[in-house]
């Protein structure tokens, strides 16, 4: 039994369900029988990711991990989107500061879904591209609906997948396919993410593909925790070291090339071509 329910403070595991309160950012839903978590980003449309949705995430993962959640199911809200990936608006024309401040919530939140110890699964029930892509290949197995789009498309854009969104991408899909993929910034439909593994399974609607995810985590969750987080982390661990060490030089790298003319250019005909569709 799903129970859902609204809360204003950090509680016991019991006790809190709905937990960005104030914004309602992320939708929190713990099974009280199984404990497994369902978290639902709820930020209409399309669930772009700016610092408040990142941030949201970001404390819900802190939480999951404190209670420590057996199993995590991320998905969306959206009927069409599971995520559009990063908010451009963030990147476009932004303040040094502000600039900053988002891309350092990116990097926390990435480095806590990257590395929870608990199994999680993206439940894809829509188009992932770019940071959306991301937030899905960070899980332990993804599982999509049909007829969607997922991809790292940055080149698309103009702008390009940060090194650790292409480490996260070869360590699925391997070196020669995502070379091709990242150079070309391409978007595959959900039966070609399948084909190469980018995706695991597919599901034929939300609710074939809610039960899938909890097939899988069942699976994981009758799995010795410790032995199986340690192999989880042993496998992560060079891609997260890469990052962790390397974030002031990430966010420099981010900083560098986000105020370049050209790629400012580039976001504001991405945007305006968007808003004019
Ligand atoms: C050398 C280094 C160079 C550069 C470094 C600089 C930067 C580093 C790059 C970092 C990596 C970037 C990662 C990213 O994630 S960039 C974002 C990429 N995202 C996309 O390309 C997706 C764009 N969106 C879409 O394709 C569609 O919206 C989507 C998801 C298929 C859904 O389609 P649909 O349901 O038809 O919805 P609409 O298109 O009508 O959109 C509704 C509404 O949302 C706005 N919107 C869409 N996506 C975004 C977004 N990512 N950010 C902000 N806003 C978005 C859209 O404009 C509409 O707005 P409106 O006001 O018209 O309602």
């Amino acid at each position: 039994m799903f129970v859902l329910r609204q809360c204003l403070t950090l509680g016991t595991k019991s006790s809190i369900r709905n937990f960005s309160a104030t914004t309602n950012l992320v939708n929190l839903t713990i099974n009280e029988d199984t404990g497994v978590a369902i978290m639902e980003l709820n930020k209409p449309p399309v669930n772009s990711l700016n610092y408040e949705l990142l941030e949201a995430m970001h404390r819900t993962l802190v939480k999951l991990e404190n209670e420590k959640c057996p199993g995590m199911i991320l998905t969306s809200s959206s009927r069409s989107t599971f995520s559009a990936g990063l908010d451009l608006l963030e990147m476009y024309k932004p303040t040094v500061d502000k600039a900053r401040r988002f891309w350092s919530m990116l990097q926390n939140t990435w480095i806590k879904l990257y590395s929870t110890p608990y199994p999680t699964v993206a439940a894809i029930n829509g188009h992932s591209p770019a940071g959306g892509c991301l937030l899905a290949m960070s899980c332990e197995h993804r599982i999509m609906v049909p007829d969607k789009m997922i991809g790292l498309n940055e080149t698309q854009l103009g702008i390009v997948a940060p090194q650790w969104f292409q480490d996260c991408m070869r360590n699925i899909i391997g070196e020669r396919q995502a070379e091709k993929a990242l150079i070309a910034g391409r978007m595959f439909t959900s039966e070609e993410a399948l084909k190469i593994g980018l995706v695991d399974e597919l599901a034929t609607d939300k609710e074939d593909l809610m039960q899938k995810a909890h097939d899988f985590l069942d699976e994981q969750m009758g799995l010795p925790p410790l032995a199986r987080s340690v192999v989880k982390v042993g496998f992560r661990k060079d891609t997260l070291s890469k990052l962790i060490n390397g974030r002031e030089a990430d966010i420099k790298m981010f900083l560098d090339n986000v105020f370049q003319p050209k790629v400012q250019e580039s976001l504001e005909n991405y945007i305006q071509m968007l808003k004019k569709k």
